[in-house]
């Protein structure tokens, strides 16, 4: 009677500090009557049960140019830390009837580098983190067990990544597979046994490990390619990328689509591959870093050769070559002498046809004339880009150093 008087008592204290319960208005309804006034019977039909049973797998999106943007990071800064060594250890072998078994304390294990490896699966800086600790080494053992060392870590980075510290360059990735040790591991430390001597028997020194080697890395992304593809906004730089390789940028009739580098893959035959990127379009004033120039400029420095792409339906086309060589020479000196080919693009055009022979004289030099819309005379475009890959092996060859793969 007392226990039950207690338990009701309490039971009534919690419902007073719950305060705020009260019987749902449904609470006396029965489950059928629920569901027929609340819940939608649409949920119920035969329906709508199979089409959840055939429902097919969300399909992945392809991301649109601005969300391409926002994941495209082009610099980074980086806190790299190596591994930390492991400490040694000190004791003794101890075995019954054997007191004195001399030292067999093990050394620590070294700590884990920390390693940037070039990877040409990874596009962009963005899955580069801020920070990044290596692995630590084990501790020496008994019986003169060695700890294991650390793992090394690796950083993916994209082709064409250089590494700086301060103001100077200490490394530039240029080519897939590169690497470069970004942070040291620290060394193991020593067990007792290492400190065995013959005027001392019995050491108990160990060592503790070192820390791994601390650096701040600022490392910035310049597009890595064959060719380069140089033009003003809706020059139809995409278009043509679109037309002769794998890529496929986005192509729109308003200038400035393109707003990161696109790599595309041109096969030939022999397994010969050349890249082709499709640099966002240049405007006047792009050295002095007007619209987004300097930023789109520096993805042009480390093409091999360059495509001029011209809107030739455009009145006087000539002008916007003369316009890109002035922007790339003032960017940097030497840069619009590298071996080039002028692309004549929009020749499906009635005015751009009209427009074709003052341009071949005015420039005096060979003109691509092609259209990537219909695909007219791509291919003198995909013979001419194999002539110049050619000669850029050759030079290379010619120089001793190995030719840029893909
Ligand atoms: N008629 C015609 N239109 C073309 C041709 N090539 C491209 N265009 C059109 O020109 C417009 C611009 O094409 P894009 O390929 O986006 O030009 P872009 O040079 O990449 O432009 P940005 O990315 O802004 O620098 C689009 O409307 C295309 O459809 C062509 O050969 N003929
Ligand atoms: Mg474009």
């Amino acid at each position: 009677m007392m226990t039950l008087r207690l338990f009701s008592a309490r039971s009534q204290t919690m419902f007073e500090a719950m305060g705020r319960w009260a019987p749902s208005p449904t609470a006396g309804l029965k489950p059928g009557q629920l569901l027929s006034q609340q819940a939608s019977p649409r949920l119920l039909t035969v329906g709508c049960v199979d089409r959840a049973k055939h429902q097919e797998p969300p399909r992945k999106k392809p991301l649109s140019e601005k969300k391409m943007k926002r994941h495209f990071v082009d610099h980074r800064r980086v806190l790299v830390r190596g591994g930390s060594g492991g400490a040694g250890a000190s004791c003794f072998h101890s075995e019954p009837r054997k007191e004195f078994g001399g030292p067999d304390g093990g050394d620590g294990g070294n700590g884990g580098h920390v390693i940037l490896r070039v990877d040409q699966q990874v596009k962009s800086l963005s899955s580069v983190l801020s920070q990044y600790q290596g692995f630590d080494g084990e501790d020496g053992g008994r019986k003169n067990c060695f700890g294991r060392g650390g793992s090394v870590l690796y950083i993916r980075v994209p082709v064409g990544t250089l590494v700086k510290e301060g103001d100077e360059i200490v490394a530039d990735l240029s080519r897939p597979g590169d690497e470069y040790i970004a942070a040291l591991g620290g060394a193991g430390g020593k067990g007792n046994r290492f400190f065995l001597a013959n005027d001392n028997r019995a050491p108990v020194t160990c060592t503790p490990g070192q820390p791994g080697q601390e650096r701040i890395l600022y490392l910035e992304l310049k597009t890595v390619a064959h060719a380069g593809m140089v033009g003003f906004p809706n020059a139809g730089k995409s278009s043509l990328l679109r037309a002769i390789s794998n890529a496929k940028p986005a192509v729109a009739s308003y200038p400035f689509t393109t707003l990161n580098p696109h790599i595309g893959i041109v096969h030939y035959e022999g397994h010969q591959q050349v890249a082709v990127a499709d640099i966002p379009g240049i405007i006047r004033g792009a050295h002095q870093s007007r619209g987004l120039g300097l930023t789109f400029l520096k993805h042009i420095e480390r093409c091999r050769f360059l495509l001029y792409v011209v809107d030739l339906s455009l009145p006087e086309p000539w002008t916007q070559v003369e316009d890109l060589k002035y922007e790339l020479k003032k960017y940097e000196d030497g840069l619009s002498e590298r071996p080039h080919a002028v692309v004549a693009n929009k020749i499906d055009l009635p005015q751009a046809r009209a427009n074709l022979p003052e341009l071949r004289a005015r420039l005096g030099q060979e003109v691509i004339a092609l259209s990537a819309a219909t695909g007219e005379n791509l291919e003198q475009l995909l013979l001419h880009l194999k002539v110049l890959h050619d000669a850029y092996v050759e030079v290379e060859l010619g120089q001793g150093c190995q030719p840029l793969r893909w």
